[in-house]
């Protein structure tokens, strides 16, 4: 399903309700089977943690968890330990994102897993195995977080705990430190010295616990306050004081023009009228929002330089190449000659079509969605995407522009 984005006014304003935080969902699924305790009431409803839920609860051979990342490395961790004989696959993009450290790493630790097709990536055969414990792991950070974060929560079940030595670049280092806040929270004791993540042996103990709405997914909603430049939306249920990294966003914010007022209820997102005429900055804790900043800079005609992308290639698409070739659709052309970063100048092209590219990427469509609000007749590619984290994005969106 296609989706023309037709909007004719020149202020925004009103309400959006996001889901629950997907990244906290799952974390909190993986430490619910672990702690023995029922999952919260109000998970996000996105196909990522739908996906991760079902196979923590099935006992069938075959689990297929789509598109969803962290499903894919959090299982690996938890069947290597617990579950049996598994087959765990993904969609063919699941099977060019690698998995490599993860599975070395389990390895070490003893476990019993095996590909099915290319080295080093999905599908995987996984027995579980007893784990060996009381060591100290040496882990490249420089390929993704959720290898780190699928490790640190089997890791208080293993005989004498585990001691991780990030090794390399850390990526993504704010779902590190969501992965810390979590397990402390299921009553385990993580201790970070400098570049050491040491795990206590420990049970997790049951909680009950409500998740927070996702910061990732407001991102959107900043973007058209700020592409528009005039109006302010009210988003429930966010608050400044929160496990997810995403939520430092509203600094970067400011820059183009949008100011956050904390609310007791949510945030109030609103135009101030002051832009930077430069835009620079280091999405390597925020790697899910970079598509989101993009996009809104060309859109306000800001230059810009960023870096710490270099996780973006093996995401849903390649995100690099995805985002410059759909801008330059729309006339912008961006520098791409340095791996992980990437800048524009203000060089223009003429608009070669409104149609855009989606690559199977729900970020694509939601970062991309709100340029229908200065480039009216703009239509997202096979819109239907977004449930990967967000389902009624599509709702949400139609509710401001009405
Ligand atoms: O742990 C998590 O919940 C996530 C970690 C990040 O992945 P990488 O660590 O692979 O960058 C992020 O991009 C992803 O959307 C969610
Ligand atoms: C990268 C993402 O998710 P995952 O890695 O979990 O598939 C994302 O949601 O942008």
């Amino acid at each position: 399903m296609d989706r023309v984005i037709a909007w004719d006014k020149t202020k925004i304003e009103g309400v959006a309700v996001l889901p629950a935080s997907k990244s906290i969902s799952n974390r909190a699924l993986v430490l619910c089977a672990l702690a023995g305790c029922p999952v919260p009431e109000n998970l996000s409803d996105s196909d990522d943690t739908r996906v991760l839920r079902e196979a923590l609860s099935t006992s069938d051979r075959l689990v297929n968890v789509g598109h969803a990342g962290t499903a894919m490395r959090f299982l690996t961790a938890y069947f290597a330990l617990k579950g049996g004989v598994r087959e765990l696959t993904g969609s063919e993009r699941m099977k060019q994102r690698p998995v490599q450290v993860l599975v070395d790493a389990l390895r070490e630790l003893g476990a019993s897993i095996a590909y099915m097709g290319d080295e080093g990536f999905p599908p995987l055969w996984i027995t579980s195995a007893p784990l060996q414990g009381g060591r100290s792991l040496s882990l490249d950070a420089s390929v993704s977080s959720q290898y780190v974060s699928a490790l640190m929560m089997i890791a208080p079940l293993l005989p004498g705990g585990l001691t991780l030595d990030l090794e390399e670049r850390i990526v993504s280092a704010a779902y590190i430190r969501m992965t810390v806040g979590m397990m402390r929270l299921f009553g385990v004791d993580v201790r970070l010295e400098g570049k050491k993540i040491i795990i206590p042996e420990k049970g997790y103990i049951p909680v009950n616990l409500r998740v927070e709405s996702d910061w990732t997914a407001a991102s959107y909603f900043y973007e058209m306050v700020s592409i528009v430049g005039l109006g302010e939306i009210f988003i429930s249920d966010l608050k400044k004081d929160s496990l997810q990294g995403d939520a430092l966003q509203y600094r970067l914010w400011e820059q183009l023009g949008v100011q956050t007022e904390w609310q007791e209820s949510g945030v109030l997102l609103r135009v101030v009228g002051e832009n930077t005429d430069f835009f620079e900055a280091d999405f390597t804790e925020m790697p899910d929002l970079a598509l989101t900043f993009i996009v809104t800079c060309c859109l306000k005609d800001i230059p810009f330089h960023i870096c710490g992308l270099e996780t973006l290639y093996v995401k849903e698409c390649d995100r690099v190449a995805a985002s410059i070739r759909e801008l330059h659709k729309l006339g912008y052309d961006l520098d791409v000659s340095v791996h992980g970063e990437l800048s524009w100048n203000r060089e223009r092209n003429t608009l070669i079509s409104l149609e855009i590219d989606t690559y199977q990427d729900h970020r694509m469509a939601m970062a991309f969605a709100p340029v229908g609000l200065k480039l009216p007749g703009l239509v997202i590619r096979n819109a239907g995407v977004v449930t990967k984290s967000f389902p009624t994005f599509w709702e949400q969106l139609d509710k401001l522009l009405i």
